[in-house]
């Protein structure tokens, strides 16, 4: 698949399915300038390794990385561009930064909802679907399972694509 449009491509997908290099590769073979936009944060050694093992694989092949934790609608503001791919790995993080923070979620939400037509940038955003098990016995995993979804289904209304990836395979969804 060629990206080829500015609207949102939305890629879900569960822990380790290969949603992240699927993204990768339509940025990739876009040939447009490329920009990693990490909302992770090094909170340990194991979260330092992966992001390690990110930024190697991504070494040497043009991206730019940003890092940002909890200001993505102001980031993406800031990173427009027409002629421009920026990837967005991934919004589960961010709702967990955002959680941390105890920011106003569906305020954050909106202002998410806000940008996504405005941009000029061709945008794919990566996120964890983490709705399809059991329901956690903790509270704060519930919400988190709650406001995760609801800020998917935000997302994927305003994408023009959306895809599901398992195993390395991406599902088209929508698009
Ligand atoms: N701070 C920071 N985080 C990064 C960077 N590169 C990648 N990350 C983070 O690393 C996270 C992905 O890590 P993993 O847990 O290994 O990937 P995964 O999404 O579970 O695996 P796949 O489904 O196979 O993609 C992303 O959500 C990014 O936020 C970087 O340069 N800086």
């Amino acid at each position: 698949m060629i990206l080829s449009h500015a609207a949102p491509v939305f890629v879900l997908g569960g822990a380790r399915s290969g949603k992240s290099s699927f993204a990768e590769k339509l940025v990739e073979a876009s040939g447009l300038p490329m920009h990693y936009v990490a909302t992770g944060r090094a909170y340990d050694e194991e979260m330092r390794d992966r992001i390690a093992r990110h930024q190697a694989a991504r070494q040497g092949k043009g991206w730019t990385t940003h890092e940002e934790a909890l200001d993505l609608s102001g980031l993406l503001r800031r990173l427009d561009a027409p002629g421009r791919a920026i990837l967005v790995d991934c919004l589960t993080l961010w709702v967990t930064n955002l959680m941390m923070e105890e920011r106003d979620m569906a305020a954050e939400f909106a202002a998410l909802a806000d940008v996504l037509p405005d941009l000029k940038a061709q945008l794919i955003l990566v996120s964890n679907e983490v709705g399809l098990g059991i329901v956690p016995d903790n509270r704060m995993a519930r919400d988190f399972r709650d406001h995760a979804g609801r800020l998917h289904q935000i997302v994927a209304e305003k994408s023009a694509e959306v895809y599901f990836v398992a195993a390395g395979l991406p599902l088209k969804m929508k698009g």
